[in-house]
């Protein structure tokens, strides 16, 4: 696990960028694809920002398949949508094509959303599913993905995609499980902010918990995981 601290977000988004292009660059000239999940929330927009406007001649983008880690039980045009963020501020900038965008189909119900969006990743990957990298957030409470603490999501071990319904807010969300996070060649995760220090310490340095801080489960079975945060998330930490 490498923790990368800058001083600012900004930092910590750039440097994110860098290892999304290098990752892509190594990906196209190996298999002529690069496979990659995008965190939800709101923490990925200043990504896609700094990708579509200093990286749009970097990479072919043509080769760019794109998954969502989790999604919000939406329609793909409400203002919640994770898909509809990645659009304004990454597809619709780069030429990027409907057919490289895999977007959950929320017009099903929640558990048929969650198994079709699971069939597409293992027909993607032909059933040998690793995603070359996938990017995630982390809530305030130590969620990651949709997997939020106290919920049956911590405790599959079979499914790749599960929808799980949110008690307090009333809502579903269909979510990437941990067996599927973990087979990803590259985990990396983008947090940044004082309200985010609490939960940084507790995943990181907390006694293990995964039911209280489910990113706790977020191990690679062979891949590399990183973290990219600025120093008032890591604030609380005592080894940074
Ligand atoms: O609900 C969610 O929250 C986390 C963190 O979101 P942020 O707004 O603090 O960036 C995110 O990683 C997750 O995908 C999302 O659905």
């Amino acid at each position: 696990m490498s923790l990368n601290v800058f001083k600012e977000s900004n930092e910590a988004i750039e440097a994110l960028a860098k290892v999304f292009v290098e990752k892509a660059k190594t990906a196209i000239a190996q298999n002529n694809k690069f496979s990659v999940a995008l965190s939800g929330g709101s923490s990925p927009k200043k990504l896609y920002d700094v990708l579509a406007n200093n990286y749009a001649e970097a990479i072919d983008w043509t080769k760019v398949y794109f998954f969502f880690g989790d999604e919000r039980y939406v329609a793909h045009d409400h203002a919640d949508s994770n898909y509809l963020l990645a659009k304004n501020g990454l597809f619709d900038a780069l030429p990027i094509n409907e057919n490289q965008i895999f977007k959950v189909d929320t017009s099903l119900d929640p558990a048929s959303a969650a198994l079709e969006y699971q069939r597409s990743i293992c027909a993607f990957f032909d059933n040998k599913t690793s995603f070359d990298l996938i990017i995630l957030g982390l809530g305030d409470d130590a969620h990651t993905a949709s997997i939020f603490p106290n919920t049956a999501l911590i405790w599959i071990d079979e499914e790749l995609v599960k929808e799980v319904y949110l008690e307090d807010k009333k809502v579903y969300r269909i979510s990437f499980t941990a067996p599927l996070i973990n087979q990803a060649k590259e985990i990396a995760f983008l947090t940044f902010g004082a309200n985010k220090a609490d939960a940084i310490k507790a995943v990181l340095e907390g006694e293990k918990d995964v039911e209280q801080y489910p990113a706790q489960l977020i191990k690679p079975v062979n891949g590399n995981l990183s973290w990219f945060v600025d120093e008032a998330a890591v604030s609380k930490l005592e080894k940074k």
